[in-house]
């Protein structure tokens, strides 16, 4: 919902205004950036107009470019704005000419921020409420409607920003995801398998600026054809929040090692498989310059996720792992994995054979894993990691 007249959408983002300046700066380049690649992906014309704590991006198409803001990492929130003198009268008329347009019953209110030293406007902020209250009260009897106001839970509700040069009105600030500019953070590895968690893991890292290398480990017979598309699926879904980023897929080839693990490991054997993947992804890593590896990991979610197994696994690596879903309960990973559109890619039916043992080990020792695994298993690792196939990914 935005007004009639709206020309612009106002950009806003959190954690950049505690930065020096010198960083700040830095990241809200980034940012633009990102912005700009998110619009051109999305075929919506702008203008990005760089100010200090925020960005304005000027445009003809502003529920487009608004829906795009909030999708963009850093970004908090997002208005499409009606730009306006910083005069009482201007602003009553624009709230006036809004509630026209988009008023649909049910109580109202105004809130407005005025901006600048008190010698820039000759009114107050509630100056502007309360003028701009009684306009939006008028119009809403001209359309035969009874105005109340309810400045705690109002149905429809304007804001005024007023600053020394401009003022903007609008009627919603569509949450974005929050964190930092995606790229303002070295790259990571990310293991992406196509299930629930590791997508949702890996959006994670992007959202707090670190790009992603995705790597999926291909099983052989144990995974299957629709298991790979579905990571790659879920790593398309990931791309749109990405433009101007990289983030083709790496498939490893490991149908042999697998086999060779489920043949002779018993219930130790998906630990060996993760230390192997997790040995992948630190080759991969080493080659791309990334400085980590995240996986869909939570604690005692799987038995190869007990705390003392990701002890062992994490042993194969000398790579930090980072684990976001570490305490995160499975329903609110499944929340987000909706909230960012790879649920669906996730849930895909892959008819793929289990690797996990029936009875597996869930207090393993480092010691015992290490004897039971091929003394090769991590050199394997490496070699197939240097013979991956890359799939481009369309952002
Ligand atoms: N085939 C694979 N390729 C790449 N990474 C994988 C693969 N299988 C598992 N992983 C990584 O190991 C983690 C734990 O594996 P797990 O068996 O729980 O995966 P899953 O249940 O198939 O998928 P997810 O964890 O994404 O829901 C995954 O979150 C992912 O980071």
């Amino acid at each position: 919902m935005h007004p009639p007249d709206a020309d612009s959408v106002l950009v806003r983002h959190g954690e950049l205004g505690v930065k020096s300046d010198q960083v700040r700066r830095k990241m809200e380049h980034q940012l633009a950036d990102n912005l700009r690649a998110m619009l051109d992906a999305r075929d919506l014309p702008g203008d990005i107009d760089q100010r200090r704590n925020r960005l304005f991006i000027h445009t003809d198409h502003p529920e487009g470019v608004t829906a795009a803001a909030a999708d963009t990492f850093g970004v908090t929130s997002a208005s499409a704005v009606a730009t306006t003198d910083p005069t009482l009268s201007e602003i009553a008329d624009t709230l006036a000419e809004t509630t026209r347009e988009q008023y649909d019953g049910g109580t109202f209110a105004v809130e407005a921020r005025r901006a600048g030293p008190p010698s820039a406007h000759p009114f107050s902020s509630s100056d502007i409420e309360s003028t701009g209250g009684t306009a939006v009260g008028e119009t809403i009897t001209d359309m035969g409607g009874e105005p109340v106001v309810d400045l705690d839970e109002p149905d429809f509700e304007l804001f005024v920003e007023c600053r020394a040069d401009k003022a903007y009105v609008f009627c919603e600030k569509r949450a974005g995801p929050g964190g930092l500019p995606l790229g303002t953070q070295r790259p990571v590895v990310a293991l992406v398998s196509g299930g629930i968690d590791s997508p949702v893991a890996a959006w994670k890292l992007m959202k707090r600026g670190a790009p992603v290398i995705p790597v999926y480990v291909d099983l052989g017979d144990y995974g299957g054809p629709d298991h790979r598309a579905r990571a790659r699926s879920t790593v398309e879904t990931l791309a749109a929040y990405a433009p101007g980023h990289d983030l083709s897929l790496s498939v490893v080839d490991a149908g042999d090692v697998v086999a060779d693990l489920s043949e002779d490991l018993g219930s130790l054997r998906m630990l060996a498989l993760r230390r192997f993947m997790l040995a992948v992804a630190e080759a991969i890593a080493r080659e791309r310059d990334a400085v980590g590896i995240v996986t869909g990991e939570a604690i005692g979610q799987k038995s190869s996720q007990t705390s003392a197994n990701i002890a062992v696994t994490d042993a194969a690596t000398t790579l930090p792992v980072h684990r976001p879903n570490l305490t995160v309960d499975k329903s609110e990973i499944t929340d987000r994995a909706r909230a960012i559109g790879t649920f669906e890619d996730s849930t895909i039916d892959t008819g793929c054979n289990r690797v996990a043992p029936s009875h597996p080990e869930t207090n393993a020792s480092l010691e015992a894993v290490r004897a039971a695994e091929p003394d090769d298993l991590l050199d394997r690792a490496e070699a197939r990691a240097r013979d991956r196939a890359v799939v481009p990914i369309e952002s």
